[in-house]
């Protein structure tokens, strides 16, 4: 790749929109590619080698604010690593390669993303993933537990709404939980609700925001389009939010339906991943006003855990946001997918008890 390809990729995730956030500072980005000029920041990748994690680790490698990059797989990452450590970017890549090796790939992490565990077949629901993927959150999260307990948890692993609790317990069983360092991904709903916003109301889609609230699966992501900016350029019908409200909620299963059987969305993931992570180290920075949708544990509604705008800071989440202003057919929504979550919560807890 050319280096002036490899600027512009990188400025494009710089200076993208969060989620209701900001644009990064001007002298941010100018500073960004002046691999002195940024702290060190080591990222690790758990499940580096999946269908997530190589374009995952494609685009930390391409981030300028990563001075190390860890990618932790059980299988294939000796070949994922070699590959991405001959760009000619700043981070310095490491492969890891077995559980053995894994207290090493974690050391010294400021942030750990976790695309570890079996993806959907069509016909499935995130929470069938359950059985195997919440043994995987634990083991993993045993591990940052001893080996990096400062580092903030971007967890991608489904189902989100059951994972990020299982982490929290495994955290709080080993005396290192700090709610401020534990975030669920939910950034693809916010790509979603972004991309499909701009076809119906037909305003540019770099400058779009939507907050989408709640969690992630199903009617428990909840798209809040009546905070959408910039305002519609179409007239939207409550059928049209109704339709894009949806598509939204069922933008996983329209990628599993398309893959038939190959797997779930992994490249648009691997965006929104990285345009979290970025926002994480932003974040770590210093750099102010960096605000993202994310599954948190929170206080905005009676739920322990519920995805809204958090503040990202030198802590990690320094601030969770109101859910602001609801429409009726909002509110109603918001009502709707409280006992699907709140179950969905409690397995998570039960299991991590449990075991
Ligand atoms: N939060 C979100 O918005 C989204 C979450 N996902 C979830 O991300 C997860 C990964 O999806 P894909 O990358 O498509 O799956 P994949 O099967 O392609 O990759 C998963 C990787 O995890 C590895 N793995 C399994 N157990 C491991 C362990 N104990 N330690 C380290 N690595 C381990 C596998 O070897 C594999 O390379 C799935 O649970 C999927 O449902 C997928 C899309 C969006
Ligand atoms: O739908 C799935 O299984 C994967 C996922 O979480 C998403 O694409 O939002």
């Amino acid at each position: 790749m050319r280096p002036s390809m490899l600027r512009s990729i990188s400025s494009a995730l710089l200076r993208r929109r969060g989620g209701g956030g900001a644009a990064a500072a001007p002298g941010v980005l100018a500073r960004s590619f002046a691999s002195d000029a940024s702290p060190a920041r080591k990222v690790a990748i758990l499940g580096a080698a999946g269908g997530i994690g190589q374009p995952l680790a494609l685009l930390m490698k391409l981030n300028p604010l990563v001075s190390s990059l860890s990618l932790y797989d059980i299988a294939g990452t000796p070949g994922v690593a070699a590959d991405v450590s001959h760009i000619n970017s700043r981070a310095e890549v490491k492969g890891f390669a077995s559980e053995d090796q894994l207290g090493e790939a974690l050391e010294g992490s400021d942030v750990v993303v976790i695309p570890a565990g079996v993806p959907r077949k069509p016909g499935m629901t995130r929470d069938d993933l359950f059985n195997i993927n919440a043994g995987i959150v634990k083991s993993l999260c045993t591990a940052i537990a001893k080996y990096c307990p400062n580092a903030i948890v971007n967890m991608i692993s489904n189902p989100v709404n059951s994972t990020v609790p299982i982490a929290a317990e495994v955290f709080k069983k080993a005396g290192t939980y700090d709610e401020s360092k534990l975030c669920g991904v939910t950034t693809l709903d916010v790509v979603r609700a972004k991309t499909f916003y701009a076809g119906k109301a037909m305003v540019p889609v770099a400058d779009v925001n939507v907050p989408v609230v709640g969690g992630h699966a199903g009617i428990t992501i909840l798209p809040l389009f009546s905070q959408a900016t910039p305002a519609s350029n179409a007239s939207l019908s409550h059928e049209d939010i109704k339709a894009l409200t949806k598509r939204t909620q069922d933008g996983g299963t329209e990628v599993v339906e398309a893959k038939a059987g190959k797997g779930s969305a992994t490249l648009s993931m691997a965006y929104a991943g990285a345009v979290f992570a970025d926002a994480c180290l932003k974040g770590l920075n210093g750099v102010p006003d960096i605000v993202e949708c994310s599954y948190v544990q929170s206080t905005i509604t009676e739920l322990p855990f519920f995805a809204s705008k958090v503040r990202l800071g030198k802590n990690g989440v320094e601030e969770v946001l109101g859910l602001g202003p609801l429409s009726d057919y909002e509110k109603e929504g918001l009502e709707n997918l409280k006992p699907e979550l709140k179950s969905s919560i409690e397995k998570g807890i039960k299991f991590a008890k449990e075991n």
